[in-house]
């Protein structure tokens, strides 16, 4: 009888070298080192090259299996490899992880058009969004249609150090890829090849598919090779699931990126709450104000196929937020701006050393969306928030500016 030709690995690389990127290529590596059955064990990580004490930061990743300076202290697994060459780092591979800040993903998705794999799925770690000529896009979505490919996301209560530290915390992974024509039989799960951590998928739903792609309705998702694992749930999580990083994977793309981008909006003003020595009490209701305005916002604009929970159940939403507005960057930085009086930009160029916040452009991104659409008075956080960062409004100003508009019978009263 002719024996079955062994199913071809994937090759899986991350795009971005970041505290997060560092972190989640860590993560990735040990993975794909404990599952030789379905991945390559090298991790190809695209690095922005700069140089550092005179040396290439590639070249020092390379030589210490460490990233001196984006995550400090915290050893690689060897087979983790710095690329500066974005082209390369992505060719023939079969799993593309994007992670880097979110403004730089537009002018990287035009570089490696044509470099990719056009049957590749990829996962996007960013938080933020992407906002255009009043339209607004997930990243994930963003991804997909410059590249023609199908992108998940992964985002949760994930501080980049303390996953790193191998500190115990979950994520979540959305990963809801559209029907292909021909879909590459899923070969089946034997104990080699299934992960002990994925038995809590259900497995039912792995070829349950809903409308979001991600992909414009011209192109169609390429297929992936027979001789391929399918890309699943499973695959996802037995690449990101760590002792140390818990996984669940979700459907609910929108919701998983909108929770990440829109938590750091409201972690600016937790900081600044915080900043001005109001407490707990105040934060509190920043949190809470906070939760209500991303929900609302997920439901208005992507309605379709958001759902509230991803907001309330899982770590991508408010457990990011409660995560975020106590030790993420954003609020630390927003918090030393109220206590000294100094600009965040200020305070981010000093405290950083070139890690990127990500809140106060989301904080104008989504406050241009919201003035296109004349809706800036029904998210009076997001939009305090936009106001304080401009100039236009104090922090001290944040209770009356977020405090429901009375009406006349209330007033009266
Ligand atoms: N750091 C954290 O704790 C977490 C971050 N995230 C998200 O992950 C994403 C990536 O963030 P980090 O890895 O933390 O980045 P980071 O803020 O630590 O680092 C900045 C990165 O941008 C790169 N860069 C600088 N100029 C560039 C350019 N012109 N083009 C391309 N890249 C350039 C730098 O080389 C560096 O890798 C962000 O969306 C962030 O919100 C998500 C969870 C946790
Ligand atoms: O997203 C984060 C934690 O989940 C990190 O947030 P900061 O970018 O504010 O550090």
């Amino acid at each position: 009888m002719a024996s079955l030709a062994p199913f071809k690995k994937h090759k899986v690389t991350v795009v971005g070298s970041g505290n997060w990127g560092s972190t989640i290529a860590k993560v990735v590596a040990e993975n794909t080192a404990a599952h030789p059955d379905l991945f390559e064990k090298d991790v190809q990580m695209w690095v922005y090259e700069e140089e550092l004490d005179g040396k290439k930061l590639t070249e020092l990743i390379n030589e210490k299996h460490e990233n001196p300076k984006y995550l400090p202290g915290i050893s690689l697994p060897k087979h983790v490899i710095a690329n500066p060459s974005i082209e390369d780092a992505v060719k023939d591979s079969t799993i593309l992880v994007f992670n880097l800040p979110h403004q730089f993903i537009k002018n990287l998705c035009q570089q490696i058009q044509g470099s990719i794999l056009p049957y590749a799925r990829g996962i996007s770690c960013i938080k933020g969004v992407d906002v255009r000529e009043g339209e607004i896009r997930l990243f994930s979505e963003a991804i997909g249609k410059e590249l023609g490919i199908y992108c998940g996301a992964l985002s949760g209560a994930n501080i980049a150090n303390e996953v790193a530290q191998e500190k115990w915390c979950e994520t979540t992974i959305a990963y809801d890829p559209p029907p292909v024509d021909s879909q590459a039989p899923t070969p089946a799960r034997t104990p080699q090849n299934q992960s002990p951590s994925a038995s809590h998928v259900d497995l039912s739903k792995l070829d349950q598919h809903k409308d979001v792609s991600g992909l414009p309705s011209k192109i169609k998702l390429k297929p992936l090779p027979a001789e391929f694992h399918a890309i699943d749930h499973v695959t996802m999580q037995t690449l990101f699931h760590r002792p140390y990083f818990h996984v669940r994977v979700v459907d609910d793309v929108a919701g998983v990126s909108l929770g990440g981008a829109l938590k750091n909006i409201v972690a600016l003003a937790a900081g600044w709450v915080d900043g001005l020595g109001w407490g707990d009490n105040a934060k509190a209701a920043i949190m809470r104000v906070g939760l209500l305005e991303m929900v609302d916002f997920g439901k208005r604009f992507f309605g379709k196929t958001i759902q509230t929970k991803t907001f309330t159940e899982e770590s991508a939403g408010v457990a990011d937020l409660i995560t975020t507005c106590s030790g993420g960057r954003n609020h630390r930085c927003a918090k030393m701006s109220a206590v000294e009086g100094k600009s965040i930009a200020e305070i981010e160029e000093r405290e950083m050393n070139g890690q990127k916040l990500q809140g106060v452009s989301t904080a104008e991104e989504v406050n241009n969306f919201l003035k296109s659409k004349g809706l800036e008075d029904e998210f009076p956080l997001f939009t305090a928030v936009s106001k304080i960062l401009k100039g236009e409004a104090k922090y001290e100003d944040i209770p009356q500016l977020i405090e429901p508009k009375t009406t006349d019978a209330h007033a009266e009263a």
